[in-house]
């Protein structure tokens, strides 16, 4: 379990900001590990502000929303830079779906980190081929602090850390749920492939 650092010092002179990115496999927790680390923020009375990016409105248009339907308000925003504009002096940031955004996403998250906020990303470190899911290898490499967290394989029961696709689709971005993705382990997921 993480646990944060420092969580109750809001003296300003002591704000010392860092990254914290949560990364894993579709359904592996990552939205319920950020809206939990985000609520025990709210509960220090720290100033929270929680932005998504505007293409994935699956469950709300707004909402941050967990497949097991824990909630939080966000702010979906079009581009990384507008979050550095709508941070304002809020403690805490926290992001979901980091891997949508532009690159410039690494320079934004760095910049409020560096400017004494805790920075808190969640996002899928693979695509559905298996690949890095650009940029978060960037954002992993930058963080202070790396959380990776697994989903059951839909297979087989192990710990998945991969996102099987089960439509034909090739697209690098196609939203989707349980009805287009499966979490599996390594051995599930390269099973019927070349
Ligand atoms: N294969 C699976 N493995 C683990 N949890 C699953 C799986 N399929 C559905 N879930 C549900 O998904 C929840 C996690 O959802 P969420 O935090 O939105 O994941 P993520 O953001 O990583 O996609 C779990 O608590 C569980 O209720
Ligand atoms: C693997 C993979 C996923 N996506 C999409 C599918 C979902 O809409 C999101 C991931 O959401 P989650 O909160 O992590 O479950 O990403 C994609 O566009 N491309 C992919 O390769
Ligand atoms: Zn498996």
């Amino acid at each position: 379990m993480f646990i944060e650092p420092a969580i109750g010092n809001n003296n300003p002179k002591d704000k010392k900001g860092h990254i914290e990115v949560i990364c894993g496999s579709m359904f592996s927790g990552k939205t319920e590990e950020l809206i939990r680390r985000l609520n025990r923020a709210l509960i220090a009375k720290q100033k929270v502000e929680i932005f998504k990016p505007a293409i994935d409105t699956r469950y709300h248009e707004s909402d941050v929303v967990s497949h097991n339907e824990t909630v939080i308000r966000s702010t979906p925003v079009q581009f990384a830079d507008d979050i550095i504009l709508l941070a304002g002096d809020c403690d805490v940031v926290g992001i979901d779906e980091a891997q949508f955004f532009d690159q410039q996403i690494v320079t934004v998250a760095n910049k409020l980190a560096t400017a004494g906020k805790r920075v808190i990303m969640a996002g899928l470190d693979m695509d559905f081929e298996g690949r890095p899911f650009d940029p978060m290898p960037q954002l992993l490499a930058s963080a202070e602090y790396v959380t990776k967290v697994h989903a059951i394989c839909m297979k087989c029961g192990d710990l998945a850390s991969y996102s099987y696709r089960l439509t034909p689709a090739k697209e690098k971005v196609v939203l989707g749920e349980k009805d287009s993705y499966e979490a599996r382990c390594r051995k599930c997921f390269y099973e019927n492939k070349a």
